[in-house]
């Protein structure tokens, strides 16, 4: 039987990779093998453009072709392999992303979204995402807490944090059969109660 779809979504420090684990647990309670990736990367050539895009400044639709390029090898890679062979697979990020980031943060139009997502996953939706909503006040102090220097997107501008918020939640609103919101307030313990009820919600 063909695996099911998991994405992890959220703006920058609202908590989502904390909860990785616990849906990979949650699966392998299911029954079933778990594939943890992420977006961009995922694959060698993933992580590279990665790379880039993290830290280069660049035109908006140059942007979100190279997020697209890297999730299309790791959809043809990685995904839809696992998927096939009945894994499940957790994706800390997908398209979604590139929806709150490129067309809520930088103002991409959203038919430039739409044709990208025909181009690129053809078919292919997750089977149920994860919404980590945080005031991104929080989240930045969050963010602020973690090793290592901030990236391009975490340089941003509130306002541009903002705008991320409101095209993911525009999008839950468009997408509330696939895309569950969690409050991402309080502490790791009740984000993580908040996350088990959430999952056996989608997958009862
Ligand atoms: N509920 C929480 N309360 C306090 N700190 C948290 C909580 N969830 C995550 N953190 C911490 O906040 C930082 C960002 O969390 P992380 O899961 O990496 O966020 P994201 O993947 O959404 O950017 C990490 O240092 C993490 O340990
Ligand atoms: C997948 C994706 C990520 N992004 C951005 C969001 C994040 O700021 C950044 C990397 O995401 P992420 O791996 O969540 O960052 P971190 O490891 O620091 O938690 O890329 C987009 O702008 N568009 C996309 O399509």
């Amino acid at each position: 039987m063909r695996g099911k779809f998991i994405t992890v979504e959220g703006i920058d420090g609202a908590g989502k990779s904390s909860h990785l684990a616990q849906l990979g647990l949650m699966v392998r309670k299911g029954g079933f093998e778990e594939v943890v990736t992420r977006e961009p990367g995922g694959t060698p050539l993933g992580e590279k453009l990665r790379e880039i895009v993290l830290d280069v400044a660049m035109d908006p639709r140059t942007e979100a072709l190279m997020m697209f390029a890297a999730r299309r090898e790791h959809v043809v890679r990685v995904i839809e392999p696992a998927l096939a062979a009945g894994r499940w697979v957790i994706s800390d990020r997908f398209s979604d992303a590139s929806y709150a980031y490129q067309c809520g943060g930088r103002g991409l139009p959203k038919e430039v979204f739409a044709a990208l997502e025909t181009v690129v996953h053809p078919g292919l939706q997750p089977d149920a995402t994860f919404l980590f909503d945080l005031d991104p006040a929080v989240a930045a102090q969050r963010s602020l807490a973690r090793n290592g220097a901030p990236d391009k997107f975490e340089r941003e501008q509130a306002a541009f944090v903002q705008r991320v918020r409101e095209a993911y939640l525009e999008r839950a609103r468009a997408s509330s059969g696939r895309i569950h919101v969690i409050d991402a307030a309080g502490t790791l313990e009740e984000v993580r109660e908040r996350v088990v009820v959430a999952f056996s919600r989608a997958f009862a």
